[in-house]
């Protein structure tokens, strides 16, 4: 997988040098490129915003260096992913359908956001999914894209040593995790459940899936299929 991304911030994202994504890079499992778009102008000023047509508040990053950084790093495989607050949420399916990709682009807005025309451009030219992290208001892309990157990267066949590991994680199965322990079995006068001792494999899977089913009741009920 390719990934690029296109900010005025390029130094935010040093830090994918690093940690699993680090990893993946340097073996080859994950190519990125990071992108200024004041290198886009060629202005005296390298300016990438204005004032909103219309009026109102706050500015509107100009198309032009948009268009420009488009031209350079798309592809007909590109997924462009715009992130946005009026975006569909971002879920762990979005990333699980997102990790199959063979290159992915994020524009990463700020101001107020992009003239529109670069993502009605964009949608000419490649697949754009605009993408909210949550229901809260962000100055930029730039950490959901740091977000998503990390939520994706993590998918990608290859990247993570033990894939096993990632099927019981919460949201994988539509339900939370269940608790964790490690030694010492006794922590603090708190003992770790009996169960997770007995060597019990099936007693543990069944009190796992019960905690799962618990933990989901408490905190998410929202997600709990209709059975349940
Ligand atoms: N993903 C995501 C987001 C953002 C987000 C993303 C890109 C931009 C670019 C500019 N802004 C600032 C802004 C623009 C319009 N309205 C309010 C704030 C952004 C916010 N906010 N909240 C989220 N969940």
């Amino acid at each position: 997988m390719r990934i690029d991304i296109v900010t005025i911030f390029p130094d935010f994202f040093g830090v994918l040098d690093i940690s699993l994504l680090g990893k993946a890079r340097e073996r080859g499992i994950i190519e990125l490129g990071v992108h200024d778009l004041r290198d886009f102008t060629y202005d005296r000023h390298r300016t990438v915003d204005d004032t909103p047509y219309g009026g109102g508040a706050g500015m509107v990053m100009r198309p032009e260096p948009w268009g420009e950084a488009l031209d350079a790093t798309l592809t007909p495989e590109t997924v462009v992913i715009v992130p946005t607050p009026a975006g569909v949420p971002f879920t762990q399916a979005a990333a699980r359908e997102l990790a199959l990709e063979k290159h992915l682009v994020f524009t990463c807005g700020r101001y107020e956001g992009i003239d529109q025309r670069v993502i009605d451009y964009a949608a000419s030219r490649a697949r754009v999914r605009e993408i909210s992290l949550g229901d809260y208001v962000l100055n930029g892309g730039e950490v959901a894209t740091m977000a998503m990157i990390e939520a994706i990267g993590r998918l990608v066949p290859g990247v993570i040593g033990n894939p096993e590991s990632l099927t019981e994680e919460s949201h994988e199965q539509g339900l939370l995790e269940y608790p964790s322990y490690t030694k010492p079995s006794t922590w603090r006068e708190r003992s770790v459940p009996d169960v997770l001792l007995s060597g019990n494999h099936k007693a543990i899977a069944d009190w796992r899936h019960e905690q799962q089913l618990e933990r989901t009741r408490r905190v998410r009920p929202d997600l709990l299929p209709d059975d349940q």
